[in-house]
């Protein structure tokens, strides 16, 4: 059976800053588990299956039931009175059933899971290193089929087109691409499956577009690394851009981290234009994949070809001008000695680079993607290096089993971010007394992974902003602090502060709140906004160099509502605590911070959101951020115009609910069939409590309420709906933990600040 192992690290290779609190990884053993529990493991996974066209995102029920299993105590009031009002029952019910997932090390671990092109990334880097069953044993690999095909589109969902789909998306909730469709075929077939009826299927989808020469151009990345697709099918990926002036605004030290760091091993693999040796089943594949013979391809109309389903970010006419130029003058030059030393320079420099990172994260890396292509990196230098090895130990760090399967997560876990919401949920309840072992142990998560020095060496020559003090999206050992992340977890930690310490447990040290402060103050931007993980360091206008066609807005850490907001909160929050410390520049940093958000509010009175789905999450944030900023529903326009935005959304039974295309279109939709949806219902409804809107009119916030209490599953969770993340516009990713934090966090505010106030 299936076990879930929690913050243990024990094997080789694997390093750890904090001794491993918050890893999380899934382990097979197949003594384990009575006949029942398997019984109701593969109850869980049929029901899944069953309902997959219409339900396409999973709930997480295999570590539920290993909660259930392991009989963790939950804690709190058991008996609930008879008398007792009906949101402060849910509310008990809720917290009840959510201390019972917490881990003994305070964190709520979860399923990050969503996007469909990680696992090829993944499946292709242990192909090429010959790793697979190393990796992976026979167990994960069949789950990982079986998430794979639990997520094929169906040919009869789509009804106008009828025996047309077969495909995958870009994400579990998406329509097909050729991005998720070839990906995931190959991927299959390097698993062992042969042309069975769906592989047909997808087959067939991706002939009727004329063959793989039209997947996007990460695609044709790792099928050129395959051998199944000509490196001159790709537009250049030069290494040779470590190379000029840092003035330049195209250096890829300016961009944001995560295209740098994807970038870089792409830059590594195609400078070396790394293929792995072909065989038969490659061999078979070109065949399979092709309408055309594979050589009588012509790559170079191939390198700027992309399927219309696939097709997010058009290249501007600029862009293809600038790849032809390098790719038919530069890149056969750079061929010729004495440039080809240039090349090796570069790449002797990309390498240093790919060290710095894979040493700096503890072998996770800053995401998935480079997780893969970094081992690749190692694996072709020197396949018995300690490098690949501590990369191999690290692949389950990004694996999660769930219901439907085994997939890779879109980080090493959420486990810093879950646990900071989790935390102010539980305090809006003002039930902490009987919750007290629960906050006590997410308090002494929250302290345990504050990164507590800076990656090494000097910053300025990695490119890295300074990390002391910060918290990162998941683990310490990830490295990577993010501001929002901080924001949100000293918020956490302050708030706690504030609690008794019978209750909450110790405070978090002075020095250690400055250092988060510090770091904070020094992630603002000129124009007050601030951006994910480090200072905005080049133009917008450099969007335009965007290669990916399926992501919007990668090339440069922008500025977000969502990051202003949540460090003017936690600001605001440590003045409260520390009224003396660096006041002055505190709030000079939060008024340019909150002039920012109000600049970027939208005509019909939004904010769009660009983490979360999507303008009731980003007009929550915006609007917490104006009031912790000292303006209020009575001063502010900008205020009122958000509260009008949305009620005007609210659904005519109660609750919002919108759907993941108001990411990628930008325009706000409502999810099919008016349905509401417990998270956007959540947030939209702390955003009207906070503005003061009750005092005026409660009765949105009545019949919002009245939507969360009565989804609440007998159990005390509530259900998964539909997926509530987004990157780069177009793609989702899972918030697993949000269906129990927002939830409560909404009904724990309306029962003090609406339904106690306006008894
Ligand atoms: C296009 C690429 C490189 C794909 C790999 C996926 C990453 C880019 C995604 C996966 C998780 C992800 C959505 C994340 C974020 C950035 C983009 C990430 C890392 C951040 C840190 C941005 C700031 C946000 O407020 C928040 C903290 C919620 C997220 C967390 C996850």
């Amino acid at each position: 059976m299936w076990t879930l192992k929690l913050s243990k690290g024990q094997e080789p290779w694997v390093t750890s800053v904090n001794n491993h609190v918050g890893r999380q990884h899934w382990e097979y053993d197949s003594s384990l588990g009575t006949p029942e529990e398997i019984a109701r493991i593969d109850e869980v996974r049929q029901g899944f299956h069953k309902t997959r066209f219409q339900t396409k995102h999973s709930s997480d029920l295999i570590m539920r039931l290993q909660f259930q299993r392991s009989n963790n105590q939950s804690q709190g009031n058991l008996l609930v009175e008879e008398e007792e009002n009906e949101v402060k029952r849910t509310l008990r019910k809720a917290l009840r059933f959510y201390s019972a997932l917490q881990a003994d090390d305070g964190f709520w671990p979860g399923d990050y899971g969503g996007p469909l092109f990680l696992l090829p990334g993944l499946i292709i880097g242990l192909y090429v290193t010959r790793s697979l069953n190393v990796a992976l044993s026979k167990e994960h690999q069949k789950e990982i089929m079986r998430y794979l095909y639990n997520h094929q589109v169906c040919d009869w969902y789509y009804f106008s087109r009828k025996n047309e789909d077969g495909g995958w998306g870009l994400h579990i909730e998406g329509h097909s691409t050729m991005f998720g469709t070839a990906l995931t075929y190959v991927t299959l077939r390097l698993l062992g499956e042969g042309l069975n009826d769906e592989m047909q299927k997808a087959q067939k989808w991706i002939l009727d577009r004329g063959g793989v020469v039209s997947i996007p151009s990460w695609g044709k990345f790792w099928l050129s690394v395959l051998g199944l697709y000509e490196w001159s099918g790709n537009n250049p990926l030069p290494p040779e851009l470590w190379l000029l002036p840092r003035a330049l605004p195209l250096h890829p030290g300016r961009m944001w981290c995560h295209a740098r760091m994807v970038y870089l091993p792409m830059s590594y693999l195609y400078g070396k234009r790394f293929v792995t040796s072909l065989n038969s089943l490659v061999l078979s594949l070109r065949q399979e994949l092709y309408a055309t013979p594979y050589h009588s391809t012509d790559w170079d109309t191939a390198r700027n070809s992309c399927a219309k389903e696939d097709l997010y970010y058009p290249h501007p006419v600029i862009q293809d001008i600038l790849w032809g130029g390098l790719h038919k003058i530069a890149e056969p030059i750079l061929k010729q000695w004495p440039f080809s030393k240039l090349r090796q320079r570069a790449l002797s420099v990309a390498k240093k680079h790919l060290e710095y990172e894979d040493e700096s994260t503890n072998y996770i890396c800053i995401g998935p993607v480079n997780k893969a292509l970094n081992m690749v990196c190692c694996w072709i230098d020197d396949p018995n290096s300690q490098a690949f090895s501590r990369h191999l130990a690290r692949v389950k760090d990004y694996l999660w089993l769930a219901e439907d399967g085994m997939k890779m997560q879109g980080y090493n876990g959420s486990q810093t971010w879950d646990a900071s919401f989790a935390v102010q949920a539980i305090l809006s309840t003002n039930l902490s007394d009987e919750y007290g072992t629960m906050l006590k142990k997410a308090h002494n998560f929250i302290k345990n992974t504050q990164v507590r020095e800076n990656s090494s060496g000097d910053l300025d020559q990695w490119y890295r902003h300074s990390s002391k003090g910060g918290w990162t999206f998941s683990t310490p050992d990830n490295g990577w602090t993010v501001s929002d992340c901080t924001g949100e977890a000293l918020q956490a930690v302050l708030q706690l502060s504030r609690c008794p310490s019978t209750i909450a447990g110790e405070a978090m040290t002075a020095d250690k709140l400055y250092d988060a402060v510090h770091l904070l103050l020094s992630m603002q931007n000129q124009n007050g906004g601030f951006a994910t993980y480090e200072l905005t360091r080049s133009y917008a206008w450099l969007e335009m160099i965007n290669p990916a066609e399926t992501f919007g807005d990668i090339i440069i850490d922008y500025q977000y509502v969502e990051c202003t907001s949540a460090v003017i909160q936690s600001l605001n929050s440590f003045m409260k605590s520390y009224p003396g410390y660096r006041k002055k520049e505190i709030t000079a940093c939060i008024a340019k911070a909150a002039d920012y958000i109000e600049n970027i509010q939208l005509p019909d009175g939004s904010w769009y959101g660009s983490w979360g789905v999507c303008f009731t999450y980003a007009t929550w944030y915006a609007i917490k951020g104006l009031i912790a900023s000292g303006r209020t529903y009575q001063n502010s326009y900008s205020i009122r115009r958000a509260c009008d935005f949305l009620l005007s959304k609210e659904l005519e039974h109660g609750g919002w609910g919108e759907s993941y295309l108001s990411c990628q279109n930008k325009v706000y939709t409502n999810l099919e069939g008016n349905r509401p949806h417990i998270v956007n219902t959540a947030w939209a409804m702390l955003a009207l409590i906070a503005a003061g809107v009750a005092s005026i009119d409660p009765t949105p916030l009545h019949k919002g309420a009245k939507i969360l209490v009565q989804s609440q599953c007998d159990n005390g969770d509530f259900p998964q709906q539909e997926i509530i993340g987004v990157f780069n516009r177009n793609c989702m990713i899972s918030y697993s933990a949000y269906r129990n934090i927002f939830p409560i966090w909404a009904l724990g505010e309306y029962y003090n600040c609406v339904l106690l106030q306006t008894k």
